[in-house]
């Protein structure tokens, strides 16, 4: 194993956001070693054969994973232990939204009062969601968001932890993220009407608070980005990509008004780059690193100050545990 450079794990480094942070690390670290985790080979291996195309001498690999699946997801841990002896970045990036309609209603109403830069910056009450239940029996937003990537870090907590090197985990958070979706009672958001992206979203500004405070001091830190409105499959899920063409020219207004109106994954993947080359302990465990993009087209990152509570964090993160226990009896003893 070569133990000298940097390596990089990025999940759902296949596609959108994902790869284009996998296109500007192995730019902006030469050297770098990264590993794609995808749910989907030949998907993976397309994402691997463009990259390799724009870095020849890059050492790339895959591992699959689907972290809606809590068998692949260890599953994936022993390969990844056996390629790599030390993380440097993690990237908690896979995503999903399982939307099946726009509120045009709400959309309209809100659009001349007030409330339209809140609405425009984190898409709130503006999308209807559905309900799915895994194989496992979790609920699908929660595992692949959340809960699939809290295995994946506890499992790989030896790796990220090394003496001499700092491991940086950086999420893929939202400015959809609201309180209001989220409840400690119900973490999977299970048979609620709505808000299941909110509330794995949340979720995950809680879970970043709560593994610094276990984990801080033994080198390893954890920071939650938020990429804006981004063109990507995610986003072709809410309304076809011609309508997102057709609005181009308003995106440009609009980020007079809301700099988070990204639009390419450039744009969007400016904080979770940046964030890789801070020195991790110089950065805030309550601030959310968000990529902005001005009327100018000049990008930036902006700090957004958390308003969570250490307390749900911890508790989040016990009954995170709990679960992950359940699942390490089923498949690990
Ligand atoms: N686009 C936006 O405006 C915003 C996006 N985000 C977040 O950014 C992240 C990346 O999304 P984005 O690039 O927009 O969307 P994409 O759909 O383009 O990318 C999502 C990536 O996650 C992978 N993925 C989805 N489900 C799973 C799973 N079960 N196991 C493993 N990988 C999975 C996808 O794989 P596959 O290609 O096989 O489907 C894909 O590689 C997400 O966490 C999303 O919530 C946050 C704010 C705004
Ligand atoms: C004229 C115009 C831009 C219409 C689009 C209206 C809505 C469909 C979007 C307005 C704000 C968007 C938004 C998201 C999805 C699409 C909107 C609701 C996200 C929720 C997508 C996923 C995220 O993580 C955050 C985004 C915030 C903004």
């Amino acid at each position: 194993m070569d133990n000298s450079s940097k390596v990089a794990v990025i999940t759902g480094g296949n596609a959108g956001i994902g790869l284009t942070v996998a296109e500007r690390l192995l730019t902006e670290h030469p050297g770098l070693r990264l590993c794609l985790a995808c749910r989907n080979k030949t998907r993976a291996q397309a994402a691997l054969d463009a990259l390799q195309l724009s870095h020849p001498t890059a050492h790339i690999s895959i591992v699959i994973v689907d972290t809606s699946n809590i068998k692949s997801v260890y599953n994936a841990v022993t390969e990844i232990k056996q390629m790599y002896s030390h993380i440097d970045y993690i990237y908690l990036n896979a995503g999903i939204m399982q939307v099946v309609g726009v509120d045009w209603n709400y959309f309209w109403k809100t659009l001349f009062t007030k409330n339209f830069i809140h609405m425009f910056t984190t898409g709130d009450g503006l999308l209807k969601e559905q309900e799915e239940i895994t194989e496992e029996n979790l609920e699908k937003v929660f595992t692949t968001n959340v809960f699939g990537h809290f295995v994946l870090i506890k499992e790989l907590e030896s790796v990220l932890i090394n003496g001499t090197r700092p491991c940086q985990i950086i999420w893929t958070s939202s400015s959809n993220a609201q309180k209001h979706h989220f409840s400690l009672d119900n973490i999977q958001h299970r048979n609620e009407r709505g808000g299941h992206y909110s509330s794995s979203k949340y979720s995950t500004d809680l879970l970043s608070l709560a593994l610094n405070e276990r984990l801080n001091n033994k080198g390893v830190y954890s920071h939650v980005t938020c990429p804006g409105l981004v063109m990507t499959n995610l986003t072709f899920g809410i309304l076809p990509s011609w309508f997102w063409n057709l609005i181009l020219p308003i995106f440009w207004l609009l980020r007079i008004f809301v700099p988070t109106m990204n639009y390419d994954t450039y744009n969007g993947s400016e904080a979770l780059v940046w964030l890789s080359k801070q020195k991790p302990e110089s950065l805030d465990p309550m601030c959310k690193y968000v990529s902005h993009c001005n009327f100018m087209g000049k990008r930036y990152v902006h700090q957004d100050k958390l308003k969570i509570d250490q307390e749900d964090a911890n508790q989040l993160y016990d009954q995170l545990n709990t679960l992950e226990k359940k699942f390490h009896q089923k498949y690990k003893s």
